[in-house]
């Protein structure tokens, strides 16, 4: 692998994983048999859904700005994958968020693929409308279980947050466009610190009763652990089914694979059916194929600017 960063080797493989980390689970590694695998294997969902994130939460938070041609080719190339949803950027305003401004660029120059699905951020009706023009047949509200993040963030109260998605919600299903929703800062916030689980589920509950048909929750800076992650997922389960459930881990202290772990064998529990995990570059692990990829993203970002975990 040479010089490249481990976030990024922690990327490539489930079986790269078990090779390296034999922590993960002393008879697992190793074992790569198709027999030995499905027995591990019990005790987490059969089936897990990747939402690649990484074109909109990865490219964010690059400090150099991607040009838009290499955008569309990383996001053609992640659609060969075998990825079924594709984040692929936000309707925001680009004094926020510059590496966005070419969200309509974006949408309208990328390849969509039978079968997959390709949402975008809308944090209002204009940035809805926005993505509507350029050809978006999925959407994302994000809030947070934070205060001084929303603010920070979205410019707004939790509550004014909830009035606006409350319009983008009902104007998508309108247009039979699905919603999700985020909730950041579900594990912690950069501004308050510690967020208690009975905050993010009521945020949740509020997101989802509006007709977000998934709830993702978002460990935006990293600081989650196995055990918060658990009390999360107890307390958001009491009021959201499990499959309607993602979590979005951040790896900014090498807890992600711990706690997707952990949000798996939690879920997994309650409902065998179904656990969302978000993965990315930028954010988890699990995505097999995108080895390739991720080296010629590298490439054309320059090694200095490498993935990185916020
Ligand atoms: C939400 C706003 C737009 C409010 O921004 P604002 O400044 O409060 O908006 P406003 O309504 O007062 O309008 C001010 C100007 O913004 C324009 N405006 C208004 N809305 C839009 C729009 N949709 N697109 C483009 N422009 C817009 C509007 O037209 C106006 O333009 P002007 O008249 O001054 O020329 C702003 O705060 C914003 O864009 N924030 C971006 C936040 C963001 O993208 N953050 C990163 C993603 S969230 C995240 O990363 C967390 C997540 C999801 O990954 C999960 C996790 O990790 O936990």
């Amino acid at each position: 692998m040479g010089n490249v960063p481990s976030a990024v080797k922690h990327c490539l493989s489930y079986q790269q994983l078990l090779r390296e980390h034999l922590w993960i689970g002393d008879s697992v590694a190793g074992a790569l048999d198709p027999a030995q695998e499905s027995s591990q294997l019990s005790g987490l969902p059969e089936y897990v859904k990747i939402v690649e994130v990484g074109p909109r939460d990865g490219l964010q938070n690059e400090k150099v700005i991607v040009p838009t041609d290499k955008k569309i080719e990383f996001i053609n190339q992640l659609s060969q994958t075998g990825l079924s949803v594709i984040e692929v950027t936000s309707f925001v305003s680009s004094r926020w968020i510059p590496q966005m401004a070419d969200h309509t660029e974006v949408m309208k120059g990328i390849r969509q693929y039978p079968g997959i699905r390709y949402p975008v951020l809308t944090p209002n009706l204009q940035g809805f409308h926005r993505a509507v023009a350029a050809g978006a047949t999925e959407i994302s509200v994000f809030g947070a279980a934070s205060e001084s993040f929303s603010k920070k963030n979205i410019n707004c109260s939790i509550e004014e947050s909830m009035e606006r998605f409350e319009e983008v919600v009902k104007s998508a299903r309108h247009m039979n466009i699905p919603a999700r929703g985020y909730v950041s800062c579900a594990l912690g916030c950069p501004c308050e610190g510690s967020v208690t689980p009975q905050k993010v589920t009521e945020v949740s509950k509020r997101l989802y009763g509006m007709g977000c048909y998934e709830i993702s929750l978002g460990d935006t800076i990293g600081v989650g652990t196995p055990g918060s992650m658990k009390k999360l997922l107890e307390s958001v389960m009491k009021e959201i089914p499990p499959r309607a459930l993602a979590v979005h881990c951040h790896d900014t202290y090498g807890q992600a694979l711990a706690n997707i772990l952990t949000a798996l064998q939690t879920v997994v529990l309650c409902s065998p059916l179904l656990v969302e995990t978000i993965a990315g570059p930028w954010c988890m692990l699990y995505v097999s194929p995108p080895r390739e990829i991720l080296l010629s993203l590298l490439h054309i970002l320059g090694e200095e600017s490498a993935i990185h975990a916020r």
